[in-house]
């Protein structure tokens, strides 16, 4: 791909600069953690400088990583015991997982799954591998057999965790992937693309979208991303990120709300809810954690915090025939999926 920019044309996507965008959502991570709004024990392993982000930023990056939180503990706390009463086997598969740190917080707060499996270009999982290989407290979070770590590659495999390269872009190597961690397409899984699907061009991101919804039985496909493109915010936004070397290649196929929801009935999911940072934040999160939150830092960046959250959004398609899913997702405010068909009225 050229990567250089021409005088006038849209400047093209550098793969240097997207991987980097994972520098910059791990260090908003790690401001937030040392302000006290999210609590996370190891993203400060994965930082090399830490820095203190704008109230601003740190708001939204707890509403951020609040909502991915709920709707995973959702996933984790749902299901049908098996038959010997043990808790159902599930798996978690994080496309373009960056540093993300979920993995081992979750061995910390016991709440661990059957499957982990985090994929990223290449050069973030060998960064991400020696990382992880240098730090006993995280290789002894991998699970009770001794783990194939190799820093070459860019690879982790272990019983219950698994670090590897895979382009999105060459869906062979999302196969690869798969088939190395040992997924099973029969298990309720949950996948997640947090500000990834959003730097790819649509027919990829469309492809991926549809391979998931293809290769695994029962599953939840959660997005964070941009919308709404066209107003004087998100103008200012496609140019930020448009100079940076890293544009948003996919947000005009999917500007809206309604868009990020049928890319997924499109494409083999069998319903969709999409819904923008500025309704979760009110609707969905903790009101008391939010009041907490709220307390920690003098604000009073009211009007722009309305605006930057009304162009972000969480939308999320669910495959499930198994009723695994049924009460995952955003609920109005007496707890009913409203993403559910209405029952039409007895006539
Ligand atoms: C903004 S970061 C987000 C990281 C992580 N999901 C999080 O929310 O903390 C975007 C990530 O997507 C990855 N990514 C983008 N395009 C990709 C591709 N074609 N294949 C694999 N990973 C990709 C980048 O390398 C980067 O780690």
């Amino acid at each position: 791909m050229d990567e250089r920019s021409l005088m006038g044309a849209p400047r093209a996507s550098s793969t240097v600069a997207v991987q980097a965008t994972n520098d910059d959502a791990t260090a908003s991570k790690l401001s937030c953690v040392t302000k006290g709004y999210i609590h996370d024990d190891f993203v400060h392993m994965f930082v090399r400088r830490s820095i203190k982000r704008a109230p601003l930023i740190n708001r939204g990056y707890y509403a951020r990583w609040a909502t991915m939180r709920m709707l995973l503990k959702q996933f984790l706390d749902s299901g049908i015991p098996n038959g010997s009463g043990l808790p159902q086997k599930k798996q978690i598969l994080s496309l373009g997982a960056g540093f993300d740190t979920t993995f081992f917080q979750l061995v910390v707060e016991e709440q661990s799954v059957h499957k982990f499996v985090e994929v990223d270009f290449a050069e973030v999982t060998k960064k991400k591998t020696m990382l992880i290989a240098t730090k006993e407290v995280l290789v002894s979070k991998l699970g009770p057999t001794k783990p194939e770590i190799d820093p070459g590659k860019g690879e982790i495999v272990s019983e219950h965790y698994s670090l590897l390269p895979c382009d999105l872009r060459d869906l062979k190597t999302l196969d690869d992937a798969f088939t190395k961690a040992q997924l099973d397409a029969k298990l309720p899984t949950l996948i997640l693309a947090e500000c990834v699907l959003i730097y790819l061009e649509p027919t990829v991101s469309r492809q991926v979208v549809k391979w998931c919804a293809e290769k695994f039985e029962t599953a939840a496909f959660v997005t964070y991303e941009q919308i709404h493109p066209d107003d004087a915010f998100g103008q200012q936004m496609l140019r930020n990120l448009e100079s940076r070397g890293c544009p948003l290649l996919g947000l005009h196929d999917t500007p809206t709300l309604e868009s990020k929801e049928r890319r997924f009935t499109d494409l083999g999911w069998q319903r969709a809810l999409a819904m923008d940072m500025d309704a979760i934040y009110h609707q969905q999160l903790d009101p008391i954690d939010r009041g907490r939150i709220e307390r920690l830092e003098i604000f009073d960046e009211f009007e722009e915090w309305n605006i930057m959250q009304a162009h972000y959004c969480v939308a999320y398609g669910v495959k499930d025939d198994t009723g695994v899913f049924e009460n995952f997702g955003f609920s109005d405010r007496k707890g009913a999926n409203i993403e559910k068909p209405a029952i039409p009225p007895m006539m």
